[in-house]
């Protein structure tokens, strides 16, 4: 049997290919699983990012999943985890951040850890405890319309406290100015008073080098990718590899999936329609008439299909989506788009010669993946920061896919993609 050292559960499945992707960038060999597998780990390598569906499942069901993940990582080896959620800390009063991170900690039998969901490179960055994507604060950010999980909060302490039984800390930007030696400090004095878990600052690179270091001790971690650039160096013994990011390339048709509403990916559609056919999803049609509608969706993309790619898009900016909301209902809409965008690629996967996909968004990921039937990806190069173009695993053929986190991008990454693949 195989062996791993660093061993991560991730909350949804473009987050899982943010985090493999760093960690391969900082020289890890990862491999990326599909839900927690029914074999031991197969493949020899230095970490394992287990991909759950588990940020908006009720709270019990995301723990269960969670420490199913974590027995599996154990009995794969590893000796430190990392819980990774969205740099946006995507979640409401209920969890999922807090209950999971409490249910690994109590699995593992510590009483401390950090929250460090920042990720500079994407300019989510963390300054007394308040969270920035860009120059704004987070709930200004476009993330308080979220379909899911709007975030309308940015002192994430506050946000993170109901939602977990331990008291709940701040490791700020005065720590950190001592490096690693300060957040050995801050660290000890935190758990002195009976904090459990303590939210980190974090402003660059820098930062996250002192985190990684100052928190090496601490077998459990929680937060963004950023960290996973600056962990591996942390672990004893570990020498960087070169060719971690090498695939066999994969021919075949080109499509892109939208199931996702975030700023980023909207301005992504506007760009992609402009220049590749395209088509958006109407869900009155997917309640009144939704194998009909599938129909058509995978009729366009297949009379179009051509060298480059085809576009089907769901996401719609926020008045429009909450209409479509208070009809239907936010989980139900969302599910039937889901199943909607899956369906698609089942199809034309199947049928259509499609071998190329990039999805925006995390649950639409999620969704994809399990109907396509992959189990595992192995990580490639990087196409825009957290957003790396992999190879399936358990596929009859080999996909490539690319899973977008949806504020993750430049506006043209829906075509740059694909001019990656050679
Ligand atoms: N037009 C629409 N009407 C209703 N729901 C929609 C519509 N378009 C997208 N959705 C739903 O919104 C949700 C978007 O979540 P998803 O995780 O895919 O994107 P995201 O949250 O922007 O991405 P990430 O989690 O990577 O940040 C999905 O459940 C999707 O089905
Ligand atoms: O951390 C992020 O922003 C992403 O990896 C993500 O999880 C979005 O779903």
């Amino acid at each position: 049997m195989a062996a791993a050292r660093l061993g991560c559960i991730a909350d949804d499945f473009t987050g899982a290919s943010d985090l493999a992707s760093q960690l391969v960038s900082a020289g890890m060999r990862v491999v990326q699983t599909i839900g927690v597998p029914a074999t031991p780990l197969e493949t020899e390598c230095d970490a394992v990012v287990v991909s759950l569906k588990s940020r908006t499942v009720a709270p019990g069901e995301a723990v269960r999943h969670s420490l199913r993940a974590l027995e599996w990582l154990r009995g794969a080896g590893c000796e430190r985890f990392f819980f990774k959620y969205c740099s946006t800390f995507d979640s409401t009063p209920d969890g999922n951040i807090g209950p999971v991170a409490d249910a690994l900690l109590d699995a593992l039998g510590e009483d401390f850890t950090l929250a460090v969901p920042s990720l500079p490179a994407n300019r989510r960055t963390v300054y007394n405890g308040y969270l920035f994507a860009g120059d704004v604060l987070l709930n200004e950010s476009g993330m308080q319309d979220h379909p899911l999980t709007p975030m309308r909060d940015a002192f994430l302490p506050r946000v993170l406290q109901p939602q977990t039984h331990r008291p709940v800390g701040l490791v700020s930007h005065h720590a950190l100015a001592g490096g690693a030696a300060g957040v050995r400090r801050r660290i000890a004095e935190l758990r002195a008073k009976g904090v459990g878990i303590a939210v980190c600052d974090t402003l660059d690179h820098r930062d996250l080098v002192s985190i990684a270091e100052g928190s090496a001790d601490l077998r459990l971690l929680t937060g963004g990718s950023g960290l996973g650039l600056t962990l591996p160096a942390t672990f004893a013994g570990f020498a960087p590899r070169g060719d971690a990011a090498r695939l066999h390339p994969v021919g075949g048709r080109a499509l892109v999936l939208a199931g996702s509403c975030s700023r980023a990916t909207l301005a992504q559609i506007e760009h992609a329609k402009a220049r590749i056919p395209a088509k958006s999803v109407d869900v009155d049609a997917l309640f009144t008439e939704f194998d009909a509608h599938v129909d058509e969706l995978v009729a366009f993309a297949a009379l179009n299909a051509g060298e480059g790619p085809v576009l089907i898009h769901a996401g719609m900016a926020p008045e429009r989506l909450r209409d479509v909301q208070t009809r239907y209902g936010t989980a139900a809409s969302g599910e039937r788009v889901e199943r909607a965008l899956a369906t698609v690629a089942r199809r034309l996967v199947r049928e259509g010669g499609v071998r190329r996909v990039l999805v925006a968004g995390g649950e639409t990921s999620g969704a994809v993946v399990e109907v396509l039937g992959v189990t595992g990806l192995r990580i490639g190069p990087s196409i825009d920061p957290g957003v790396p173009w992999t190879q399936s695993v358990g596929t009859p053929e080999p996909l490539a896919l690319a899973l977008k986190s949806g504020n993750f991008g430049g506006d043209d990454i829906m075509t740059r993609a694909f001019e990656l693949l050679p």
